[in-house]
């Protein structure tokens, strides 16, 4: 664990970056600091791995003060990430991943055989080993980025703004690759960004700082997004709160009916059996598969049997019952012509469907349920 107690950076010409800042990181998951523009958050990190000295205060790592730690030694156990990557830019894509191995004192051949497993495990093809940084896109360049920070498996990666200077959809692809890596690796990982989505995407624990270096808020993202401390807090995280924190609830509780459901192949007699269970549900139409199960669209129950499968009404997007969360699925509901949602299994199969009423109940009672947490807890 990461503990920061009453840190204070006061640079020379008098500007205090941070101000008594005390954040306990928890082991192997991700702490991000967020906050506007020159608030303190790179001082911060800067400070974890003593680029910057604090002026008051001490950082302990597992209970040792980093102060007491020769530099090299702390600098060993943390890889660090920047902004558009920092590449060594005539040094190949392989030995820029095999630079601490080797100033480790690793042979060439095994710091290579360790960047190119590396490659591997940051989603970068191995084509790209005898490449040039230049060579390479913004993303495949952070991803190498990331790669030569955990090449000497440091047990804490510091990163700040490593994704920033990429567009919207290849850093959304690294961020579920960094979520991925530190689920397989389980490193303790403080990630600075000035963006709140992010910080609430890969967040374990978010610390929201203001300008003067103060903490504003130190919270996990879905108790920031239910109870943001204060006004500017609020105001950081921005709209749509109530709709956003509903990521955090999983659609595992919502009950699906079946009734509905036909696969292509159903006679008229065997809908006619289900008549009564169908109506009960009363659902506008039926959701019609193939014959593996997977949705094809819906179908006026009198258009059925015989409905043409081209001539069906799309369904959208379906959300996998139990991995996505309530949000995916009433984005599902809101979104489908028939104002019901399609939830999936793992292989695409329809397991029910649920309407945007059964949605609201299921939303109703997963806050119930989180009030009673905070109550108990
Ligand atoms: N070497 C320095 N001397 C004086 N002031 C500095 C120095 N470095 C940073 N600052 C100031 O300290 C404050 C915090 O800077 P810092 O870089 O930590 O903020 P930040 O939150 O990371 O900002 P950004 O998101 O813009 O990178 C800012 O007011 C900045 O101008």
């Amino acid at each position: 664990m990461i503990r920061i107690d009453s840190v204070t950076k006061r640079y020379p010409d008098g500007t205090v970056a941070v101000d008594r800042l005390s954040l306990e990181i928890p082991d192997r998951s991700i702490t991000v600091l967020v906050g506007p523009s020159g608030c303190g958050k790179t001082t911060t990190l800067r400070m974890i791995n003593r680029m910057i000295e604090p002026s008051e205060g001490t950082i302990l790592i597992d209970g040792v003060d980093i102060q007491k730690q020769p530099v090299n030694t702390l600098r060993r156990g943390m890889g660090y990430v920047i902004q558009n990557a920092g590449l060594f830019q005539h040094r190949t894509i392989v030995d820029n991943i095999a630079t601490v191995p080797r100033l480790l004192g690793w042979s060439k051949d095994r710091a290579r055989g360790r960047a190119r497993e590396l490659m591997t495990r940051v989603g970068l093809d191995a084509s790209l080993a005898s490449r040039y940084p230049y060579q390479l896109s913004g993303g495949q360049q952070q991803r190498v980025g990331v790669a030569r920070a955990l090449a000497a498996d440091p047990p804490v990666l510091l990163m700040d703004e490593p994704f920033s200077a990429v567009d919207p959809i290849v850093r959304k692809g690294l961020q579920e690759e960094l979520l991925r890596i530190q689920e397989e690796l389980g490193k303790t990982i403080v990630f600075v960004t000035h963006d709140i989505d992010e910080a609430i995407r890969l967040g374990t624990m978010v610390a929201v700082m203001r300008t003067g270096g103060h903490l504003a808020q130190y919270a996990p993202p879905a108790e920031l997004l239910s109870s943001p401390a204060d006004a500017f807090v609020e105001d950081f995280l921005g709209a749509d709160r109530g709709i956003r924190r509903l990521s955090f609830f999983t659609s595992a509780g919502l009950e699906l009916t079946t009734a509905p459901v036909v696969a292509l192949d159903t006679t008229a007699r065997q809908l006619a059996a289900r008549e009564a269970e169908i109506a009960e549900v009363a659902a506008p139409h039926l959701l019609v598969t193939d014959l593996d199960g997977k949705p094809l669209g819906w179908c006026a129950p009198e258009d059925f049997p015989g409905a043409e499968p081209g001539r069906l009404l799309s369904f959208g997007r379906p959300f996998e019952f139990g991995k996505d969360s309530l949000r995916a699925a009433l984005d599902c509901a809101v979104l489908s012509p028939t104002g019901w949602a399609v939830a999936v299994d793992a292989e695409g199969r329809a397991v029910g469907v649920a309407s945007q009423e059964t949605i609201g109940e299921a939303i109703r009672a997963a806050h119930a349920e989180r009030r009673k947490a905070d109550v108990a807890g």
